[in-house]
């Protein structure tokens, strides 16, 4: 089987690595291809045996699964570019939230599944959101399921909670790591704590933490019930964060909302647009 990556930009690169040291796929398995084609060439310097194609098209005729890594605006181009040679055999997979499966079905006779991976992806961790389209049958998607659990835990959600699923576990990380970096710089600037010492013991306990949600049986409340020992230290921090978080959350799920409400419409102008 061969997999065909359009776009080795930052997710483009990081699933084809994570696919390659998680063993889901070698080297050779792999057919890439880049606008700025320097990119995909350094993934052929790292993973010998990895094919670098000149055109879309090719990586096209070479795949039986498309990975399609390019960001919602570019879309339509490559998809113009391509239609050509996608057949009925073909998987095609789209990485991007906005644009949306029906639109992609109506241009294309592939079979087709949206997959919203994540940075943590890269680490062979976190979630990959499995929105599947009319034309993958159950074996489809047991396949398509089982080639990403190398390298994640697919999780299938509905198109109509794509945004809030990806919210949380796409753009979660950077989300958590903004709430971390402010905890750090705190805790220098109030201490004096090194950075990197703060950092260490700041990474050290994001990971425990993950653990204890994911496998140690904990809920996010439970755990903050647990640590927080009656009248002592956590809860006084909590009493803070409570306060000050409030509504906080509620404000990020609206700006991201909007932004995906205004790029489902760019990218839908753009699949109706006349040829
Ligand atoms: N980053 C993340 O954590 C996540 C991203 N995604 C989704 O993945 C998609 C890509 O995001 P990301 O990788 O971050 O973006 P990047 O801009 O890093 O990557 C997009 C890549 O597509 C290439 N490209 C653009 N047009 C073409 C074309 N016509 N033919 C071939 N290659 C082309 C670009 O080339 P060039 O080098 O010339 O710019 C670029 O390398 C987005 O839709 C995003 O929503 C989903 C989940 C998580
Ligand atoms: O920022 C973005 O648009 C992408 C979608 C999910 C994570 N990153």
């Amino acid at each position: 089987m061969k997999a065909g990556f359009i776009g080795t930009g930052s997710m483009g690169s990081i699933l084809i690595e994570a696919f390659i040291h998680s063993g889901a796929f070698n080297p050779e398995q792999i057919i890439a291809g880049n606008r700025t084609i320097r990119k995909a060439q350094l993934l052929a310097e790292t993973y010998p045996g990895l094919q670098v194609a000149e055109t879309n098209r090719e990586i096209v005729q070479q795949s039986d699964i498309i990975f399609l890594c390019v960001k919602p605006s570019e879309y339509k181009k490559v998809i113009d570019e391509i239609k050509e040679d996608v057949h009925s055999s073909h998987f095609l997979i789209s990485i991007t939230s906005p644009v949306l499966i029906k639109h992609l079905e109506e241009v294309l006779p592939a079979k087709i599944s949206k997959i919203i991976p994540s940075i943590t992806n890269y680490v062979l961790s976190g979630a990959t959101l499995c929105i599947h389209g009319n034309r993958m049958q159950p074996e489809d998607k047991e396949w398509l399921e089982n080639i990403l659990t190398h390298i994640s835990t697919p999780i299938r959600v509905s198109e109509n909670y794509t945004r809030i699923s990806s919210d949380l576990s796409s753009c979660g990380p950077a989300f958590l790591a903004s709430f971390i970096q402010a905890f750090i710089d705190a805790a220098v600037e109030e201490t004096g704590i090194s950075v990197e010492e703060a950092t260490l013991l700041a990474s050290e306990m994001t990971l425990g933490t993950g653990k204890l949600l994911t496998t140690g049986g904990f809920t996010p409340a439970a755990l903050q019930k647990r640590v927080s020992v009656p009248g002592g230290i956590t809860a006084e921090g909590l009493r803070i964060l409570d306060k000050e978080l409030a509504g906080v959350f509620s404000q990020v799920i609206c700006a991201t909302h909007a932004k995906y409400e205004e790029d489902i419409e760019k990218a839908e102008q753009s699949f109706t647009l006349k040829q």
